[in-house]
């Protein structure tokens, strides 16, 4: 029995089962970070589409605290979460995670990473982002790091050709323009809203008065 075991983990066939099973425990995550100030259908379609076709298990959508390279007003972490629950509560594979709230601070994404690694070590993370970002990537906080802990999956973004100096999968995503400049913008001047964010987010920004000064 003992030369048997002892044969059989030394078997390369064995040991790539054992690797397949071992991925198996966890799930394949998409990581979504974001301001999400609000959050709108172009966040969510891109969340879908790559979900769908990198065959995930689900998307974790992460509000940060105190995004480290935008200066804009952005309304309270409260609202961003709320909006971003509304967003999504009628998808059983997106979830909401407060992690970068409840840190504080300066929401950097590779610290974010490190404690995921930590708390669910058998799972296997897939950052997304668009092309804004992808482009911006070496000013981030240890941007080579964050292609060892993750896989990086870029989304094309209209006005920001792909850059990558990372090794990263693209996926298609049907471009939608839409930005979350783009909704506060046309409430700031009276426009209409509808379709640009879900119903329920544009029902708690009216009730709520964001937005509107
Ligand atoms: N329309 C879109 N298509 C593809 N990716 C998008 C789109 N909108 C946002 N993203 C991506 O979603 C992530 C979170 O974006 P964020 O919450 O900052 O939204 P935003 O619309 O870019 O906000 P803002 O207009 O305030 O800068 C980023 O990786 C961003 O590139
Ligand atoms: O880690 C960094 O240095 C870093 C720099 C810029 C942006 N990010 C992350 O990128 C995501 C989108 O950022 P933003 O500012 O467009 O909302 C969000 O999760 C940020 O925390 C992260």
């Amino acid at each position: 029995m003992v030369a048997i075991a002892k044969d059989l983990k030394n078997n390369p066939v064995v040991e790539v089962q054992a690797e397949k099973l071992k991925a198996h425990d966890g799930k394949q995550i998409g990581i979504f970070g974001g301001t999400f100030n609000p959050v709108h259908i172009g966040h969510l379609l891109v969340a879908e589409q790559v979900l769908s076709k990198l065959h995930l298990d689900e998307i974790w959508f992460i509000p940060t605290n105190i995004p480290p390279l935008k200066n804009a007003p952005i309304v309270s972490a409260q609202d961003r979460a709320n909006m971003l629950e509304l967003a999504t509560q009628d998808n059983a594979r997106f979830q909401v995670k407060l992690f970068e709230l409840f840190r504080g601070g300066v929401s950097y994404t590779v610290d974010t990473l490190r404690y995921l690694h930590e708390i669910y070590p058998e799972n296997r993370y897939y950052l997304i982002m668009g092309s804004d970002q992808v482009n911006q990537l070496f000013e981030w906080k240890e941007p080579t790091k964050l292609a060892q802990l993750a896989t990086l999956v870029g989304i094309q973004r209209a006005g920001y050709p792909q850059k990558a100096r990372l090794p990263m999968i693209w996926v298609d995503v049907p471009g939608i323009d839409v930005s979350s400049t783009l909704v506060r913008q046309t409430i700031a001047v009276g426009g209409s809203i509808r379709y640009l964010v879900p119903k329920t987010v544009l029902n708690y920004i009216k009730k709520k008065g964001l937005y509107y000064e």
